[in-house]
C-alpha cells in the first residue's frame, strides 16, 4: 500500500513524476490543480470560485480544496493507495489532511520533497506554457511556495514522514530515484 504526498516548488516535476509513478504502482494520481482546472473548464461553481485565484498564482481558499480532497479520497479507487500532488500546500491544509486520513483509516503516508533551483523551474515553466506560466504569475507562485508551502518540509520532517529527491536530474533519473526510495 503506497500513499505519497508530492511536495516541491512549481516546476519541480511533481505532476510529471506522479503520473509515471502512479501508473507504475497502479494507484490514482490526485492533483488538486488538475481537478481545479477541469472545474474551470466545466464552469462548475467550484471552477468559477477558483479561477481568479489560480490566474493570479494565489492559493485557492482552504475550504474549497479541502472539500474536494475529502470527496476524492472517499472514492473507492483510493483503497489501493494514492499519490497526492499539490495538496497540502499550507500547514492548515496539512493539519486538515492528517485528521481526514485518521478519520477514513488511510494512514502511513510518506512525503516526497522534490526540489530544484529557481532558475531551473522558471525555465521549465516558461517552456510548459500553461495559462499561469507567464513570468509575473510564476514569480508570485514561487513567493507563495516559499511563504506558505516550504514550511511543510519541516512540518513533515518533524513527523518523520519526509523523503527528499533531487528534481534537477533527467526525468528518467528522477523516476529511478523515486522508485528506489519508495522500495527502501
Ligand atoms: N526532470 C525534468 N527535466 C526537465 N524538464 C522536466 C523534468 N520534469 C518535468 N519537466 C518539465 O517541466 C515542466 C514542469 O513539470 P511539472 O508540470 O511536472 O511540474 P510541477 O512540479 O507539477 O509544477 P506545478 O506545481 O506548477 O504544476 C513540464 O513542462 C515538464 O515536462
Ligand atoms: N492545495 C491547494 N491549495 C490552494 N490552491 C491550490 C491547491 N492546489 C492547487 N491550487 C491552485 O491551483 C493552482 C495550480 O496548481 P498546480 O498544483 O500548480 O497545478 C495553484 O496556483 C493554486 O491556485
Amino acid at each position: 500500500m503506497t500513499r505519497l504526498i508530492f511536495l516541491g516548488p512549481p516546476g519541480a516535476g511533481k505532476g510529471t513524476q506522479a503520473i509515471t509513478l502512479a501508473e507504475f504502482l497502479r494507484i490514482p494520481h490526485i492533483s488538486t490543480g488538475d481537478i481545479l482546472r477541469q472545474a474551470i473548464k466545466d464552469q462548475t461553481p467550484l471552477g468559477v470560485k477558483a479561477q481568479s485565484y489560480m490566474d493570479g498564482g494565489e492559493l485557492v481558499p482552504d475550504q474549497l480544496v479541502q472539500d474536494l480532497v475529502e470527496e476524492r479520497l472517499n472514492q473507492p479507487d483510493t483503497k489501493t493507495g494514492w499519490i497526492l500532488d499539490g495538496f497540502p500546500r499550507k500547514v492548515t491544509q496539512a493539519a486538515f489532511l492528517a485528521e481526514l486520513l485518521q478519520k477514513i483509516g488511510q494512514g502511513g503516508e510518506r512525503v516526497v520533497n522534490l526540489d530544484a533551483p529557481d532558475d531551473v523551474v522558471i525555465t521549465r515553466l516558461l517552456g510548459r506554457g500553461r495559462k499561469d506560466d507567464n513570468e509575473e504569475v510564476i514569480r508570485r507562485r514561487l513567493e507563495v511556495y516559499r511563504e506558505e508551502t516550504a514550511p511543510l518540509i519541516d512540518y513533515y520532517r518533524d513527523r518523520q514522514k519526509l523523503l527528499t529527491v533531487n528534481g534537477n536530474q533527467s526525468q528518467a533519473e528522477v523516476t529511478d530515484s523515486l522508485k528506489n526510495l519508495i522500495a527502501a
